[in-house]
């Protein structure tokens, strides 16, 4: 599995020219398994977004040592349109997408590749379902399976288990304890801390700008989360500029 490690660069993201994460320095070791940790507004998504090559950098770079891996990027529930007239099937298909083309007709391995991501997700027998007639939970495998088949080096997930009960949790968070046994990179955004210390050996906390990264037991420690905390509440949360120079 090709992956490369991420090195995020002064980097400086926002939105119409508003900074809303500031001067991020640190690196994401290939094959590492990486929880993205913060308050609401710390800027979690928008450094996901900039990761996937969505938004670009104020200022500052994301980098990779070595050739960009293959990317595959869940982003939040809530962003996937699911109005879009598809079944389960032709969903997840999506993942083949960088091998096959948008065009390209599912050839007879592909199928089989597909009914295995069905399959290795708990949505056998659904291929034929309409994504807008699916569960919260039956929607978020689909969306596994799609990630499955986009067998990608570094894998973004922007919190992947909101409102998914415990069972799909674990059966999705053993899909993701599989990827890292493959050499996959994994950084996803999380709320829940009893699972980032439970699954994910480190962590970047982040609000608004760097915290702390590393260990997860060393990042989360109670004086951490407490600043990150009072960093978010702080007054002026979105600076018209940021203050800082470059470094
Ligand atoms: N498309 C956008 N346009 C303008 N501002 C945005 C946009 N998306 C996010 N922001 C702002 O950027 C800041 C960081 O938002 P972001 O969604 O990255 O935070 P987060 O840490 O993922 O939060 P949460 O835990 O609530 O999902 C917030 O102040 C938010 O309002």
């Amino acid at each position: 599995m090709s992956s490369a490690a991420l090195r995020l660069k002064n980097l400086t993201l926002g939105y119409d020219r508003h900074p809303a994460v500031h001067h991020l320095d640190a690196t994401i070791a290939a094959g590492s398994m990486t929880a993205i940790v913060g308050p609401n507004g710390a800027g979690k998504s928008t450094l996901l977004k900039a990761v996937a090559g969505a938004l670009a950098p104020l200022a500052g770079a994301v980098c990779f040592d070595g050739p960009r891996p293959q990317l595959a990027w869940l982003p939040q529930a809530a962003e996937v349109d699911r109005s879009f007239p598809l079944s389960v099937g032709e969903f997840a298909a999506m993942g083949l997408w960088s091998r096959i083309g948008v065009f390209g007709g599912l050839r007879r391995a592909d199928r089989a590749r597909l009914a295995a991501a069905l399959d290795a997700v708990g949505m056998a027998g659904f291929a034929h379902r309409p994504i807008g007639a699916l569960s919260g939970g039956q929607m978020q495998r689909t969306l596994f399976a799609r990630l499955l088949l986009q067998d990608a080096g570094l894998i973004l997930l922007d919190e992947p288990f909101v409102a998914i009960d415990a069972r799909t949790t674990a059966d999705l968070m053993a899909l993701v304890a599989r990827w890292r046994g493959e050499g996959r990179t994994v950084v996803a955004v999380l709320h829940d801390m009893e699972m980032v210390r439970a699954h994910f050996p480190e962590t970047l906390l982040l609000a608004r700008e760097l915290i702390a990264h590393g260990l997860t037991a060393d990042a989360l420690s109670a004086a951490n989360l407490l600043r990150a905390r009072a960093m978010v509440e702080a007054p002026d949360p979105f600076a018209p500029v940021c203050e800082r120079g470059a470094a």
